[in-house]
């Protein structure tokens, strides 16, 4: 029998999982408490509609806002006294805390959050590939039995995330980081858009929409997200608050701002690889591309036939000397065989960046 799993919460998150396990292998049950969601969700392949009456799980997984998290998790954990539960929420630690509160007996409660989602809300969003490659966080606790963490960490490795462990405490403080104070950045850039007279927006091009992306995310489920993590949040924004004040005032001193611009650059840089993976792992090959005709596809055609796999790439154009650049990104250990056999194809190369 496939292992079985409840679905509490049929949107973005909830229906592509669904969909993402149904195509590993589980059966799916789906519940929302707007049932349209569930019915949307399952027509697209996510799972069936629970009728609740026949719901026998052997895991749970809660995929509602956060705010409702706690509640569901101390329900199932009532209900179904078998099951292991986790969630997916973008907290941990306040989730954690309220199930205490709600249900002090919670071994089988092993709280998780998966770094991938997008804008979006609803299972017309959801898609079946949406955690592969990327970064599933377990935040297990002592008392949770080794095999019911076991059982959360396969589930997140079969929908093809790279599963990383820490506690939840930690977790809300990195996630404060890479994810919580980006999105109010993306915020801060599109709500100043508002300020911009309509006849200069028309100049917008893709720069402005790569940073105002996750901008356009529901207002509500991000307030909740922001609210319970408001610590580290604040002390992460103060920093920044201090960079922008530095910012300001070494505009006109053409060095500093340099150096200053620099220091984003190599923070860009740091997140290089594969989502989940170590960036320190990776390293970039970078090869001169000459203005010729088919230049880039005959360099491609080199690599593929030197049997390397390009895992990411970036083409950078040096307008004064009229020559590209192409930075691969590939395996550390890979990098100095990839050089050499360019090389050896009679391109410039060189391990790092662009000189
Ligand atoms: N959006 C992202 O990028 C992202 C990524 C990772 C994790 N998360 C987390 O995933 C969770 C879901 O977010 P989402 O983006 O899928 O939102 P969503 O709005 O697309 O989906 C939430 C679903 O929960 C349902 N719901 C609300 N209250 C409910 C209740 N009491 N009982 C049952 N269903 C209920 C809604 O009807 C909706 O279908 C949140 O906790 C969020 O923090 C979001
Ligand atoms: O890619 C996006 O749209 C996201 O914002 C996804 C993102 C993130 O910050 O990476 C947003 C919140 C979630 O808790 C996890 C993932």
């Amino acid at each position: 029998m496939a292992e079985s799993v409840l679905i509490l919460g049929a949107g973005l998150v909830g229906s592509s999982l669904g969909l993402a396990l149904t195509r590993a292998g589980y059966d799916v049950v789906l519940w929302d408490i707007a049932s349209s969601h569930a019915l949307v969700a399952a027509g697209l392949g996510a799972g069936r509609v629970s009728d609740e009456s026949t719901d026998d799980p052997d895991v749970v997984v809660v995929a509602t806002p956060p705010d409702v998290i706690p509640e569901l998790v101390a329900e199932v954990l009532g209900k179904f006294p078998d099951a292991v539960i986790t969630d997916v929420g973008s907290v941990k630690a306040p989730i954690l805390r309220a199930i205490d509160r709600l249900a002090p007996e919670h071994r089988r409660y092993v709280g998780s959050h998966p770094m991938a989602g997008s804008q979006f809300t609803g299972p017309l969003t959801a898609s079946g590939d949406l955690f592969r490659d990327r970064t599933w966080v377990v935040t297990p606790e002592p008392e949770n039995a080794p095999e019911d963490v076991a059982v959360i960490e396969r589930l997140a490795r079969d929908v093809g995330a790279k599963v990383v462990t820490m506690p939840a405490s930690e977790h809300d403080v990195a996630v404060a980081q890479v994810s919580h104070v980006p999105h109010l950045m993306s915020i801060l850039t599109a709500s100043h858009l508002r300020e911009v007279p309509t006849p200069n927006l028309q100049l917008a091009g893709q720069g402005i929409r790569d940073v105002t992306r996750i901008a356009g995310s529901d207002p509500a489920l991000w307030r909740q997200i922001l609210t319970s993590n408001a610590d580290a949040v604040r002390h992460e924004l103060l920093e920044v608050a201090q960079d922008l004040a530095y910012l300001i005032d070494q505009l006109d001193r053409p060095d500093a701002l340099e150096r200053f611009l620099g220091m984003g650059q190599a923070g860009a840089l740091s997140l290089v690889g594969k989502h989940g993976q170590d960036p320190l792992d990776m390293l970039e090959v970078t090869v001169e591309i000459p203005d010729e005709p088919r230049a880039l596809a005959r360099l491609f055609t080199d690599i593929g036939e030197a049997g390397f796999n390009v895992e990411d790439f970036e083409l950078n154009h040096d307008p004064i000397r009229e020559v590209g650049y192409l930075s691969i990104s590939v395996e550390r250990e890979m990098a100095e065989k990839l050089k050499t056999k360019i090389m050896e194809g009679g391109w410039q190369a060189w391990l790092g960046s662009r000189k």
